[in-house]
């Protein structure tokens, strides 16, 4: 177990060529001892550097990397006390999994072999591959290898474990179990846990907390929830749910009173006063609503309701997926907008159909459309957790 810190990282690489990529830009995360961190972020954002960094299979270019509080900048990797787990498994193909389970031991402790071998059989148990000791690599499934390679880093009793995408070569269902096994592994061993995954699903669902990358910047470090309800900026707001959330450029106008009024050519979304200040004197904003938080009815004709919340639209396409309706719309009279809700699988909804969108005021989400940054975030009932859909 180690708190394991991140000050300031960067990493630079530098092509042939003599081009500069920034691959990690001064990044700063404190990972608690004992914690399940998941490093999420689209391909190229910088995840597995910052891993192998950890690791110390890559140099860093600036910044520290502390285990409780010892900078190990300059730290081997044989010597860290961390133990990484590769989309790839990368185990020995001429060992069989008890000695590739036993290799790392025998490596980096003063075990005896007796030790050793009672540790491997402890282990290989916790994790259901005991019937496998004596078998090779090729003679196990893809599930069966991913185990192995698993049990070869918790065999070592490290301080840290990083794991780079370890699920991503395994079939959904298998996928979505060992999440669940990996998470109860996690929690009974307590040990520190960096998890690097491009997949926000597993993210939501693995995470203490998660910390969110794009091109080599971090975004947001926070809990599952508060990414999702509360996210730092329009990217996170986008990267995290499924379906994403909906976008609208707007600008602002004065409403009667202290609200305000979010047009565009085909919205006229009035918002009182909390939301109002919130936004102050800026005029190039981004509206965001997540698509489980709209509503639809249907309608002949353009019913706007008076509240200033709701807006006509026609629906283009249903996607059923069981309990929930995942409903396209066209927006407005001349259709120049989208936007995607989920709704109850019940609910009877057509292609063609004309409704009413309405879309409640605690929902909405106000982004500054210079910086991308949140003003405002949706209200969230302390006494009434909302399942997020991911
Ligand atoms: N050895 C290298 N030399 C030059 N550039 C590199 C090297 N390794 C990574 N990069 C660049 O650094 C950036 C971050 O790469 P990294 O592999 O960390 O991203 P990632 O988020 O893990 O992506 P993925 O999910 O696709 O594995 C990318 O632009 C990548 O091209």
């Amino acid at each position: 177990m180690a708190e394991t810190q991140l000050d300031d990282v960067r990493k630079v690489f530098t092509e042939t060529d003599g081009n500069e990529i920034v691959a990690v830009n001064d990044v700063s995360i404190d990972i608690e001892d004992g914690e399940f961190l998941v490093l999420v972020g689209p391909s190229g954002c910088g995840k597995s550097t910052t891993l192998r960094m950890i690791a110390g299979l890559e140099t860093i270019s600036d910044g520290d990397i502390r285990l409780d509080d010892r900078v190990i900048n300059d730290v081997p990797a044989k010597d860290r006390d961390i133990a990484m787990v590769f989309q790839s498994y990368a185990l020995y193909p001429h060992m069989t999994v008890r000695e590739n389970m036993a290799f790392g031991l025998e490596e980096s402790t003063d075990l005896s072999d007796d030790e050793i071998a009672a540790r491997v059989e402890e282990t290989a148990e916790m994790m259901g591959i005991d019937p496998l000791l004596d078998r090779k690599p090729e003679e196990l499934s893809g599930g069966q290898q991913q185990r192995v390679a698993l049990g070869r880093a918790i065999v070592r009793e490290p301080a840290v474990f990083l794991m780079d995408e370890p699920l991503s070569n395994l079939d959904a269902k298998l996928r979505a179990q060992m999440r669940t096994e990996l998470q109860q592994l996690q929690e009974q061993l307590e040990t520190t846990t960096v998890y690097v995954t491009h997949d926000q699903t597993e993210a939501m669902t693995m995470g203490d907390r998660i910390a969110i990358l794009n091109d080599g910047e971090l975004q947001q470090v926070g809990t599952p929830l508060e990414c999702y309800h509360e996210p730092a900026n329009v990217f996170v707001a986008d990267f995290i749910g499924e379906p994403a959330m909906n976008f609208f450029d707007v600008t602002r106008r004065d409403a009667d009173g202290d609200g305000a009024v979010l047009v565009n050519e085909t919205l006229e979304y009035t918002v009182s006063a909390d939301i109002s200040t919130a936004i102050g004197d800026r005029d190039d904003l981004v509206l965001g609503v997540r698509p489980e938080d709209i509503s639809i009815e249907r309608s002949e004709g353009d019913q706007r309701r008076a509240d200033g919340h709701t807006v006509p639209a026609s629906v283009t396409v249903v996607e059923p997926t069981g309990d929930e309706n995942i409903v396209y719309l066209d927006l407005g009279a001349d259709r120049s907008e989208r936007i995607i809700a989920t709704i109850d699988g019940m609910s009877q909804v057509e292609a063609g159909d004309r409704v009413v969108v309405h879309v409640p005021e605690d929902a909405v989400h106000v982004f500054d459309g210079e910086t991308n940054e949140a003003l405002h975030n949706r209200r969230v009932e302390s006494n009434e957790p909302r399942v997020p859909n991911v």
